[in-house]
């Protein structure tokens, strides 16, 4: 059988970006002959460095280069080197806003064996995916600054929320739900205050779930939501919300399943109109960069939904089986270095 080639771009970024990237790619490497898949791999050197250079966060014509590759593999951006805003938004956002990465996708799932800092929890009570918006709310930079520096300055950031862009993220929140065996999704937002946004959120979860009367959905205020994830976290199945309240609850996701450094994300493009990037909830963590001691399972669980994508769920199901396996022997077990579990990930997947 000849084997399938699929074009990845890597941008490994800033901090513990290159270091988790590494392992992640060492377990695409030792997984995909095992598929017949070879991957051409294209490294983007974007993040602090680069701007410091040329002062670029993302040129146009890497831009366009980006979008000729089939999938992006990102670890992370950010460096106190940097104003920060100026890796995130002209980097990260622009990356996920120019190729209508419409679905930040984020499982918040607790593998046997893990520890959660939650008392009397299962692994099957945590088990949810978040579907957060990516392209609208408060990240759009819509806003600006007004008498700067003086005692008068006023700030603005808008919150643009689209009724082309909720309907989309919200009809692809269902498919997920419809998919899944208890078919139950959440809206979470703010919509007692925020009342435009959430009415118009509302009554697409409305209009949409008419379309699928198999999908139990409720609401819940985003800060009744922090609460909820933290003490009842078997009430989310699946969860809708805007690109700011997803970005946070995430992170509480990531803590309750385990700590930051087992979170995967994925930014969809669901239409196929441009390549999906895949990445760690976390980010360049600049306090442990250089060290080794970032967990790479982040990126590797990155790299299964990435495999997802492209059609090779086998593939990704093997990956996902190999962290499963690592994290089910980890207690107990000394501290191991970055490289030490990516080795460990990886020599599971080829055995
Ligand atoms: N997607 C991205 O590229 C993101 C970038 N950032 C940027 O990253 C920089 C640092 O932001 P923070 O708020 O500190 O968030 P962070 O996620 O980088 O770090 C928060 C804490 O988690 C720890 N941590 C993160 N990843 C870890 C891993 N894989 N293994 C073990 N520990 C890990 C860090 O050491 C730190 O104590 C900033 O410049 C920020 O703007 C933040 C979030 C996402
Ligand atoms: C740095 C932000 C732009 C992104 C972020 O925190 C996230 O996507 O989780
Ligand atoms: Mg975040």
């Amino acid at each position: 059988m000849a084997s399938r080639s699929i074009r990845l771009a890597v941008i490994p970024g800033d901090g513990i970006g290159p270091e988790v990237v590494a392992e992640g790619l060492k377990v695409l490497d030792a997984v995909a002959p095992a598929f017949d898949l070879t991957f051409e791999q294209t490294a983007y050197d974007l993040g602090a460095a680069r701007w410091h250079r040329t002062g670029e966060a993302l040129p146009d014509s890497v831009l366009e280069e980006l979008r000729g590759q089939d999938v992006i593999l990102l670890g992370a951006v950010g460096d106190p080197s940097v104003p920060s805003g100026v890796l995130e938004r002209g980097l990260l956002l622009r990356t996920r806003f120019e190729l209508d990465h419409y679905v930040n996708l984020r499982p918040v799932k607790l593998f046997p064996g893990v520890q959660t800092p939650l008392a009397g929890i299962k692994p099957e009570d945590i088990d949810m995916v978040v579907v957060r918006e990516g392209t609208e709310g408060p990240y759009t930079g819509v806003g600006g600054v007004l008498r700067k520096g003086t005692p008068h300055e006023v700030a603005t950031q808008e919150s643009v929320n689209t009724a082309f862009g909720v309907e989309r993220v919200v009809r692809y929140a269902f498919e997920v739900a419809a998919k899944r065996p208890r078919k139950r999704l959440t809206l979470v937002h703010k919509d007692n205050v925020l009342t435009f946004a959430g009415d118009l959120y509302q009554r697409v979860l409305k209009r949409v779930g008419a379309e699928y009367p198999q999908v139990t959905t409720d609401y819940c205020h985003v800060d009744a939501a922090t609460m909820f994830f933290v003490n009842q976290p078997q009430r989310f199945d699946v969860v809708v919300t805007d690109n700011l309240f997803g970005d946070i609850i995430t992170d509480i996701g990531a803590a309750i399943a385990g700590g930051i450094g087992l979170a995967a994300s994925g930014n969809v493009n669901p239409d196929r109109t441009a390549p999906s990037m895949f990445e760690p909830v976390h980010g360049s963590a600049p306090d442990i960069a250089g060290q080794g001691k970032a967990d790479p399972t982040a990126t590797v669980l990155s790299v299964a939904m990435l495999l997802d994508h492209v059609g090779e769920a086998e593939a990704a199901r093997r990956v996902e089986r190999a962290v499963a396996e690592d994290l089910a022997e980890r207690r107990g077990q000394g501290a191991r270095s970055t490289a030490q579990i990516g080795d460990a990930i990886a020599k599971r997947v080829s055995g």
